[in-house]
C-alpha cells in the first residue's frame, strides 16, 4: 500500500502527473464508426453552449497574419503587428515559419495513422492512474458532465528525455522520428516568438526564455469525428490554454476552431501551411493582462472528421506566473498574484475544461 502511494506521489512530482485522473469515457471515433446517426445525451450541450450558427459572429475579420521570417530579423513593423495581435485577439497565424511542408504533411499523416489504429491497440496507450499522458479524454471529472465530441492523445513531446514511451504509439512507423523533427522545429519557432515578445514587453530578448530553462513542449493530438448533429455538440469546450504559447497545426480546409472575440465566436479560417499561435494564461499573467489568453473551442461538422495537433509551450514548474516588473509600472498595479506554474496547473487540471481561471489569481482589490 505504502509503496504504491509513494510511487504515485513520485510520479506526480515527475511533472505531468498533476490533477486527478480523468474518468474514462468511450472513444467517440469508435462510437461513430458503429453508429453514425445517434448522438448520446451525454454529448448534447445545454442550449446556451450549443454552437448555433446564428450566434456566430458575422464578422468577416480574420485573425492577424504575421510573417515569422520578419520577426527573426526583429522587424519593427512586424513586431508592432505581433503586439497588437496579442492585445486584441490573443491569436494570430504565422507564415514563412521555415517548417518544411513535407514535415508538416508527414506529421498530419502520422497523426491520422495513430487514430486509425484499432481501438484495442490505442487502449494499450490509455492514460494511466494520475497521469494525463496517453490516449483518452482529459478533464472528465464527473459522470454527469457534458462530453466533448473528440478523442485525444496527450504526450510530452520535447525535450526527448521528458517522454514517457509507455504511452507512445510507437507501433506507428516513423511516428517517433516525425515527432522528433516536428517538436524540434516547434521549439525553434517558439523561442523566436518568445524573444520578440520579450522585446515588446520591454525586457531583454532572452527574458521569457529564462522562464523556460527547459523548453518543454506537450503535444495534444485531437481527433474530432464527424457528427450527424453538429449543432448540438462541441468538439472541444471553451477554454484558454494554461501555458506560455500554443502552436496549433490544423486542417488546411476544414474550419473548426472558433475564438471568443468581442463577445462573439469568430471562426478561424485555415490558411494552408500556416500555424495558429495563441497566448496562454502564463503570458497573460506575465504581461499583466496586456496580452490576452483568449477562450476558444472547436466545433464539428456533419461530413468530415477533423484533426489538429496542439503544441503547448510550458514554463518551468517553479517559474512565477505573476506580472513581470516592466509590465507593472506603465500598465497600472499588478493585476495578478504570483503563483508557481506547477501550482497553477494543478488548479487548471483539477476541473472540467470550461472557460478561464486566470481571474481566480487576481491580486486583492483587482
Ligand atoms: O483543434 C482545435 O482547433 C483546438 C484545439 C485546442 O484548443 C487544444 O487542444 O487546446
Ligand atoms: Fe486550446
Amino acid at each position: 500500500m505504502e509503496v504504491n502511494c509513494e510511487k504515485s506521489r513520485q510520479k506526480e512530482d515527475d511533472g505531468l502527473g498533476w490533477g486527478k485522473k480523468s474518468i474514462p469515457v468511450p472513444s467517440v471515433q469508435e462510437m461513430v464508426r458503429k453508429d453514425h446517426q445517434t448522438v448520446p445525451e451525454r454529448y448534447i450541450q445545454e442550449y446556451e453552449n450549443r454552437p448555433l450558427t446564428d450566434a456566430l459572429s458575422s464578422t468577416s475579420c480574420q485573425i492577424p497574419v504575421i510573417d515569422f521570417s520578419l520577426l527573426t530579423k526583429r522587424d519593427e513593423t512586424e513586431q508592432k503587428k505581433l503586439d497588437s495581435a496579442c492585445k486584441e485577439w490573443g491569436f494570430f497565424q504565422i507564415i514563412n515559419h521555415g517548417v518544411g511542408e513535407e514535415l508538416i504533411e508527414r506529421m498530419k499523416d502520422r497523426e491520422a495513422a495513430v487514430f486509425d489504429l484499432p481501438l484495442e491497440v490505442k487502449k494499450k496507450y490509455a492514460m494511466g492512474e494520475n497521469d494525463l499522458q496517453g490516449y483518452g479524454q482529459a478533464f472528465v471529472v464527473s459522470e454527469e458532465q457534458k462530453l466533448d465530441w473528440a478523442d485525444l492523445f496527450f504526450l510530452m513531446a520535447y525535450p526527448p528525455q521528458y517522454r514517457n514511451f509507455n504511452n507512445w504509439p510507437l507501433i506507428v512507423p516513423s511516428f517517433k522520428e516525425t515527432v522528433d523533427e516536428y517538436s524540434a522545429e516547434i521549439c525553434r519557432v517558439s523561442e523566436e516568438i518568445l524573444a520578440n515578445l520579450s522585446m515588446l514587453m520591454r525586457m531583454k530578448e532572452d527574458s521569457l526564455k529564462e522562464l523556460h530553462k527547459v523548453m518543454r513542449i506537450a503535444m495534444r493530438m485531437n481527433y474530432y469525428p464527424f457528427c450527424s448533429k453538429p449543432e448540438l455538440v462541441l468538439g472541444i469546450s471553451p477554454h484558454s490554454d494554461g501555458g506560455s504559447i500554443t502552436i496549433l497545426l490544423q486542417d488546411d480546409y476544414i474550419t473548426g476552431l472558433q475564438i471568443r472575440h468581442q463577445g462573439q465566436w469568430v471562426p478561424v479560417k485555415p490558411l494552408p501551411g500556416a500555424f495558429v499561435v495563441n497566448i496562454g494564461d502564463a503570458l497573460q499573467m506575465w504581461s499583466n493582462g496586456v496580452y490576452k489568453s483568449v477562450e476558444h473551442r472547436a466545433i464539428t461538422n456533419a461530413r468530415k472528421a477533423r484533426m489538429s495537433v496542439a503544441m503547448f509551450v510550458m514554463p518551468d514548474d517553479d517559474a512565477e506566473m505573476g506580472p513581470v516588473d516592466t509590465m507593472v509600472c506603465d500598465n497600472g498595479p499588478a493585476l495578478y498574484q504570483r503563483v508557481k506554474y506547477n501550482d497553477y496547473m494543478r488548479s487548471y487540471l483539477d476541473r472540467k475544461l470550461e472557460g478561464k481561471i486566470t481571474d481566480s489569481f487576481k491580486s486583492q482589490g483587482q
